[in-house]
C-alpha cells in the first residue's frame, strides 16, 4: 500500500486520479479521508476513475485517520480485504494528517483496532505531495508555506504539519510545476533535499506521476523514514561540515556550551528572517538547568520552550544506560553542567549564516553574567508545565 500526504489543494486527488485511470495493470481500492461534512474528494475519485464501483473506494470524514479515526480506518481496510480482492491500496489522508501515526498504525497495528493490518498490507511508500507554486511563492514573499489554507490540528499549525510530511516519506511529488520557472523549480529542489536527503523527488503537473514512483516501489523502512529529516542528519553526523551550497541553500549546526541569555535569545527567535525555511534542536537558557529546551522553526511558525530532559537532571543509574547505549555521549559531559549546550541545526536560502551566528553569539552569556543569579532573569518562555511552547507566528 502507499500512503499519500500533504496540504490541501496541492494535488493529492490529482495524483490519484492520474494513478487510477494510468496503466499499469493493478487493480487499485482507494481509501480518501477527508476532514469536511460531505466526502468531496471520494466523490471526486469516483467521478474520474474507471475502475471505481462504489465498493473501491472508502470514505472517512470527520475526522482526522492520523488521530481519531486510526481505528476506524483499520477496521474499513479490514472489511475491504474481506470482502474483495485487489492488489494494491492507496490512501489518500487528509491535508492535516500528520504522516507518522499514519506510517505507524499501517505498520505496526493499532491497539484499539479489531483488525491487523500487518497480516494483509505492506506498507510500500509514503508520498508527500508539494505544490511547487506555493512553496516559490512563500520564498518570494516570505508568506506560509501552505498557502495558509490548512486547520489548525492538535495544537500545531499547517506549516508544522507540512514539515513533517516533507521530512517524513519516502517520495516527494513536486506538483504544480507549470505554474513555476525553470529555475525557481530548481531552487526549490534544493530546499527539499536539504529538508529530505533520502526521498526521491519526482516534478509532475497535474499529478502526472509515473505509476511506478509512487506504487511497489519498496522504499518505505519505518526506522529509517523517522530519521530521514535533513536536520536529524545533521545533528547525528559530523557537525563541523561545510556542505557544498546548491543553488543557494545551506545548512550548518549551530553548537556552543554556554547558555543563552533568555531574553536576548527569545527576542532572536522571534526575529529570524524568512529564508531560513527550517531550525530545529536544542538549547540552554540560563535559569533554566531543569530542561532541555527546544527550537522548532517551520517556514514562518517558530516555537521554542521546554521540550526535553537534560541527562544529567536523571537519577545516576538512569544515566548509566544512555551512557551505554551511545557510545561519545560521555566525552562531551561538562564536570559542572553536564550535558547542558546548545546545538541548532539551521536550513536556509541565500542567507547571512555568519550573520547569524554573530546573532546567537550575542545572545550568550558574558563572562560578567556568568557570576549573575540567572533565576532572576525574565523568562520569556511558556511555563514548565507546558511541553510546547509559545513564541508561535508573532
Ligand atoms: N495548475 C495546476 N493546477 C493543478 C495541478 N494539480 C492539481 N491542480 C489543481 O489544483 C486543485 C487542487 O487539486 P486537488 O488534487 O484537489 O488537491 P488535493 O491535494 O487533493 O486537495 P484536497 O483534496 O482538497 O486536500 C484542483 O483544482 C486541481 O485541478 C497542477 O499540476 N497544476
Amino acid at each position: 500500500m502507499t500512503v499519500l500526504s500533504g496540504p490541501l489543494g496541492a494535488g493529492k486527488t490529482t495524483v490519484l486520479n492520474h494513478v487510477l485511470t494510468a496503466d499499469h495493470g493493478l487493480e487499485v481500492a482507494v481509501v480518501v479521508n477527508d476532514m469536511g461534512e460531505v466526502n468531496v474528494d471520494a466523490e471526486h475519485v469516483a467521478q474520474q476513475s474507471e475502475l471505481a464501483g462504489d465498493e473501491d473506494i472508502i470514505e472517512l470524514s470527520n475526522g482526522c485517520i492520523c488521530c481519531r479515526l486510526r481505528g476506524d480506518m483499520l477496521e474499513e481496510v479490514g472489511r475491504l480485504a474481506d470482502r474483495r480482492e485487489f492488489d494494491y491500496l492507496l490512501v489518500e489522508s487528509s491535508g492535516i494528517s500528520e504522516p507518522i501515526p499514519v506510517a505507524q498504525t499501517f505498520a505496526m497495528g493499532f491497539e484499539d483496532a479489531s483488525f491487523d493490518p500487518t497480516d494483509t498490507y505492506a506498507l510500500d511508500t509514503m508520498v508527500t505531495v508539494v505544490n511547487a507554486h506555493s512553496v516559490w511563492e512563500s520564498f518570494d514573499t516570505g508568506s506560509e508555506l501552505t498557502d495558509g489554507r490548512l486547520e489548525a490540528h492538535s495544537g500545531r499549525v499547517p506549516e508544522e504539519v507540512l514539515l513533517d510530511q516533507i521530512e517524513f516519506c519516502d517520495v516527494l511529488v513536486l506538483n504544480k510545476c507549470d505554474l513555476v520557472p525553470d529555475d525557481a523549480l530548481e531552487e526549490i529542489e534544493a530546499v527539499l533535499e536539504r529538508l529530505q536527503p533520502r526521498a526521491e523527488i519526482v516534478r509532475t503537473e497535474f499529478g502526472d506521476v509515473d505509476p511506478a514512483e509512487i506504487l511497489g516501489t519498496g522504499r518505505f523502512d519505518f526506522q529509517r523514514a523517522q530519521n530521514s529529516a535533513g536536520w536529524k542528519h545533521e545533528l547525528q553526523h559530523d557537525h563541523h561540515h561545510d556542505p557544498a551550497e546548491e543553488h543557494g541553500v545551506t545548512s550548518f549546526v549551530y553548537e556552543r556550551d554556554r547558555p543563552f541569555h533568555p531574553e536576548r535569545i527569545a527576542a532572536v527567535f522571534t526575529s529570524m528572517p524568512d529564508e531560513i525555511v527550517r531550525a530545529k534542536g536544542f538549547f540552554w537558557s540560563a535559569g533554566r538547568e531543569d530542561v532541555a529546551m527546544g527550537l522548532d522553526k517551520a517556514g514562518t511558525s517558530v516555537r521554542a520552550g521546554p521540550s526535553g530532559q537534560w541527562l544529567a537532571t536523571l537519577p545516576a543509574a538512569q544515566r548509566e544506560q544512555y551512557f551505554a547505549a551511545r557510545p561519545g555521549l560521555e566525552d562531551d559531559w561538562d564536570d559542572e553542567w553536564g550535558d547542558r549546550m546548545t546545538r541548532l541545526v539551521f536550513i536556509a536560502r541565500e542567507f547571512d549564516e555568519a550573520g547569524l551566528i554573530d546573532r546567537l553569539d550575542d545572545c550568550l552569556l558574558t563572562d560578567a553574567e556568568l557570576d549573575d543569579d540567572w533565576e532572576t532573569y525574565a523568562d520569556p518562555f511558556e511555563p514548565q508545565d507546558r511541553r510546547e511552547l509559545a513564541l508561535a507566528n508573532e
